[in-house]
C-alpha cells in the first residue's frame, strides 16, 4: 500500500472513549481506552500539482447569511475548524521526517476531511482528524514502515500542541492502535523509550456499554481549571488523587481480565468521583454532572469519556436497566446510544514496527 503515489488515499480515525484512568494520562499515569465505532473522521489525500488544504464546507465556514448567523456560529462552534489541524500535522510530520533522516518524495497533494464526531464532547474529534491525516501522509510518502506505531500518538499530540490545544496521549493512542488498549505513561520509561507502554487488550473482555451526550453542550465546563498548575506545583491532594486515578486503570485491567464486572462498575464510578473532587462542580459543569447522574440514579455506573461532554455507562443489571437509563435520557434531553467498539485496524506493516512490550 502507498507505493502508487498517483492514487487517492482515504483514511478514517474513530472517536475514542477514555474508559478508566483518565485524566491521569496527562500526568504520567495510566489509562484504558478504546476506539469508538459510532463516530469517525475521514481524511482524503489526492495527489495534485499544488499543495492544497481544502476547507470543509460547513466546519470551516467563511461565508455567512448575515451578521447574526456569523455570531451564532462563532458562539456555538468557536473560531476554528479542521484546516489548522491538517496544516499542523503536515508541519509536524515533515519536521519528524527531517529530524529522523526520512526522505520524502517531492509530489504534492490536496487534503480534505469530513467528520461526524460531535464537537466539544470529549470524544476526541480534533485528534481523529489529525490521526486520519497522518495515516494518509504515511501512505502517500510510503513511510509507514519507518514511523513506529508507538511514536505516532506523539506526532498527533505535537500537532495539537502546536495549536495550543491542551491534551494528553490517551486519546491518540486509542485512535492509532484501535481496539482496546491499556497504557502506562510512567515518567521513567517515557523518558527512556520516548513513548508510553501500550498493551492491546481483547475487546471481547468489555461488557455492553452505552454512551450519553448532549447535542448542544453549551452551558457546561467553561470555568478554567487549576488542576494542571496545582499538579505542577506539587499540590499534595492533586498528586495523590491523580495517583489513585492511575491505579484505577491498573485495577481495571485486572478486573476486565477476570471479568469481574462488579469491580469494574465500582472503578468507573470511583474514577468520576475523584475527577469531581479534583476539578470541582463549577469546572465540570452542571449539564455534564447531570449526564453522569442520570445513569447513576438507576444504579448504572458512569463516568466521562474524556474531559466532559459525553459519558460512558455500564449497566450491571443488563437490558432492563439500560432501558431505564434510556428513558431518563429522553426526559433529560440527552442522546443515549449503545457503544460500538471498533477493533484495531493496524495492518501488517504497522505491526512490524511495534516493539515488544
Ligand atoms: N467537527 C469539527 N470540524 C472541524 N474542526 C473541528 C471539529 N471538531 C473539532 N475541531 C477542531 O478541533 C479543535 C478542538 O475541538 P474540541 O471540540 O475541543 O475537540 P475534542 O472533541 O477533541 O475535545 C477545534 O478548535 C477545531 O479546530
Ligand atoms: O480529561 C480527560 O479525561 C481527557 O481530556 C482530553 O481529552 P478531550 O477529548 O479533549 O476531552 C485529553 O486529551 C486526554 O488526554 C484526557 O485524558
Ligand atoms: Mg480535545
Amino acid at each position: 500500500m502507498g507505493s502508487d503515489s498517483s492514487a487517492a488515499i482515504e483514511h478514517r480515525a474513530y472517536a475514542r472513549v477514555g474508559l478508566l484512568g483518565n485524566p491521569s494520562d496527562v500526568y504520567h499515569g495510566r489509562a484504558i481506552s478504546f476506539s469508538l465505532g459510532n463516530f469517525w473522521a475521514s481524511v482524503r489525500l489526492e495527489p495534485s500539482k499544488d499543495l492544497v488544504i481544502v476547507p470543509h464546507p460547513t466546519n470551516d465556514l467563511v461565508q455567512f447569511e448575515s451578521l447574526p448567523h456569523l455570531v451564532n456560529r462563532l458562539e456555538s462552534d468557536g473560531y476554528y475548524g479542521g484546516v489548522r489541524l491538517l496544516m499542523a500535522i503536515c508541519k509536524i510530520f515533515c519536521k519528524y521526517c527531517k529530524d529522523n533522516s526520512i526522505t520524502l518524495h517531492e509530489g504534492n497533494f490536496k487534503l480534505s476531511y469530513d467528520t461526524n464526531i460531535p464537537r466539544q464532547t470529549g470524544l476526541s474529534g480534533s485528534s481523529a482528524i489529525v490521526c486520519a491525516a497522518l495515516s494518509c501522509l504515511l501512505d502517500f510518502y510510503d513511510v509507514r514502515h519507518l514511523i513506529k506505531v508507538e511514536i505516532r500518538p506523539n506526532l498527533i499530540l505535537n500537532a495539537e500542541k502546536e495549536l495550543g490545544i491542551v491534551a494528553g496521549l490517551q486519546d491518540r493512542v486509542a485512535q492509532v492502535y484501535g481496539g482496546l488498549v491499556y497504557m502506562d505513561f510512567d515518567k521513567k520509561h517515557m523518558e527512556e523509550l520516548g513513548h508510553g507502554k501500550y498493551e492491546p487488550m481483547d475487546i471481547g473482555l468489555l461488557p455492553h456499554l452505552y454512551l450519553i451526550y448532549a447535542e448542544n453542550p453549551s452551558d457546561s465546563g467553561k470555568v478554567h481549571s487549576t488542576v494542571r498548575e496545582r499538579w505542577l506545583s506539587g499540590d499534595k491532594f492533586i498528586r495523590s488523587t491523580i495517583e489513585e486515578v492511575a491505579n484505577i486503570a491498573l485495577e481495571g485491567r485486572e478486573a476486565l481480565i477476570k471479568r469481574d464486572y462488579a469491580k469494574f462498575a465500582s472503578l468507573m464510578n470511583r474514577n468520576f468521583d475523584l475527577r469531581r473532587k479534583m476539578f470541582g462542580d463549577d469546572v465540570l459543569g452542571a449539564l455534564n454532572i447531570e449526564m453522569v447522574e442520570v445513569a447513576r440514579r438507576v444504579g448504572a455506573a458512569s463516568k466521562f469519556t474524556g474531559s466532559g461532554g459525553a459519558v460512558v455507562v455500564f449497566c450491571p443489571e443488563g437490558d432492563s436497566q439500560a432501558k431505564e437509563v434510556e428513558d431518563a435520557c429522553k426526559n433529560g434531553g440527552f442522546v443515549f446510544q449503545p457503544v460500538q467498539v471498533m477493533s484495531s485496524r493496524l495492518n501488517e506493516i504497522d505491526l512490524e514496527t511495534v516493539s515488544p512490550i
